[in-house]
């Protein structure tokens, strides 16, 4: 198995270091750019290489997982990051619960949690590095082969987010089963939270030891929450996960930039940007200016064009784009859609909205 003769030391030295000089707020000559869902089933490389793979097999494969960041920022497009193709829920899977990625349908829990006793039935203790050690093994591989072009990024599913999957048993557009537990369990529901920022801790502690340079925390979710709730259940984790891993980190003298993405949180904006993670994701139901303002130079930002922008034809990407990046300033921010690539968007498009980002911030910047 190549990746064994992989350790997580000696990586190739950073050639593109725009995407985290912009986390941090620092001067770069262009914007850099990623993509959230870059490797994904747009592409007909990563559907060919997909094709008759469980989902959760290939994730547990780090060579297949090298394999698929890598098509992406090494081979089709000059984004300015890679993120480690996993998933948010091979958490769920190391507590113990059963998920399928069902075709059609997506991911799948035969047996969700239904009441606060079933609390009993998760790992108390979980192993990460027994249960997710594939995901650092994948990463470490990673970083070797990315060689330095661009920097790798981990990440996680947020414990808000991981709980209305873990209860829902998939995908929801009001994640009822999920709320009822907020309002008719809280005790249980802080309990299960507590116990998902505690792997999640770890988790991202090994992803940095295995190579991984800046974390992404999703928290997909928060949109079906309102801003009491969002208060309480959510906020604290996201703010206790990055205290957390900074504190740790520091300690061994690394610093690796968080990023916080809570989609359709738009209410919680002011306390994300003052949550200890550098960076700010946005959806794209927030203006640019407003986003600048509301944050007020405490954080860099992430975002947020519509993904449907991508079905428009080249030109007007580039039109969008520009306005985008005349919002946002040049300084301090990181271009990215406002959440995953759909799979039937076009590569081209994808390819148009890359070189957009990088010729309009280059020009803005001689300005
Ligand atoms: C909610 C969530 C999941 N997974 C993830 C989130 C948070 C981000 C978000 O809000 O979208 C995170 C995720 N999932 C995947 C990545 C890889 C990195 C990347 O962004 O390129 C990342 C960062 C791969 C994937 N994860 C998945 C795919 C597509 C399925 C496949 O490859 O067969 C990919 C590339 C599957 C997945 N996994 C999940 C869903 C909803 C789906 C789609 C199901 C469907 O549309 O059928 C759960």
């Amino acid at each position: 198995m190549i990746f064994c003769f992989f350790s997580p030391k000696d990586f190739p030295k950073l050639k593109n270091d725009a995407f985290l000089r912009a986390c941090h707020g620092q001067e770069t000559n262009h914007v850099p750019v990623w993509c959230m869902r870059q490797a994904g089933r747009y592409l007909p490389e990563f559907r060919e290489f997909r094709a008759g793979k469980d989902f959760f097999e290939t994730c547990r494969s780090p060579a297949a997982c090298c394999e698929l960041t890598l098509q992406v920022p090494l081979r089709r497009f000059p984004f300015d990051a890679a993120i480690i193709f996993s998933d948010i829920l091979v958490i769920p899977q190391a507590m113990g619960m059963d998920v399928q990625m069902v075709a059609g349908k997506g991911p799948t829990f035969p047996e969700p949690l239904k009441e606060p006793e079933d609390l009993l039935l998760l790992q108390p203790k979980v192993d990460v590095n027994k249960e997710l050690g594939y995901v650092f093994k994948a990463i470490t591989l990673t970083r070797h082969k990315l060689d330095g072009k661009v920097p790798l990024i981990g990440f996680t599913g947020a414990p808000w987010t991981l709980m209305a999957y873990m209860i829902e048993g998939g995908g929801s557009t009001t994640h009822s089963k999920a709320k009822r537990w907020l309002y008719r369990h809280p005790e249980a529901s802080h309990k299960l939270l507590k116990m998902l920022t505690d792997v999640i801790v770890v988790y991202l502690l090994g992803q940095v030891a295995a190579g991984a340079q800046a974390l992404q925390v999703f928290e997909s979710h928060a949109g079906c929450l309102g801003p009491v709730e969002f208060q309480e259940f959510s906020l604290p984790y996201l703010r206790d996960i990055a205290r957390k891993v900074k504190d740790q980190l520091k300690e061994s003298g690394q610093d690796v930039p968080m990023i916080v993405f809570a989609k359709d949180g738009h209410y919680g904006l002011e306390d994300l940007s003052q949550s200890h993670y550098e960076v700010v994701g946005l959806d794209w139901t927030i203006d640019p200016r407003s986003a600048r303002e509301r944050t007020g130079g405490k954080v860099s930002l992430q975002g947020n064009m519509d993904p449907c922008a991508l079905y428009a034809p080249k030109e007007r990407i580039s039109e969008i784009v520009k306005k985008m990046l005349e919002g946002f300033g040049t300084r301090g921010y990181i271009a990215n859609l406002g959440h995953g690539l759909y799979p039937d968007m076009d590569p081209e498009n994808v390819g148009a909205f890359v070189e957009a980002v990088h010729t309009h911030s280059r020009h803005l910047n001689l300005k």
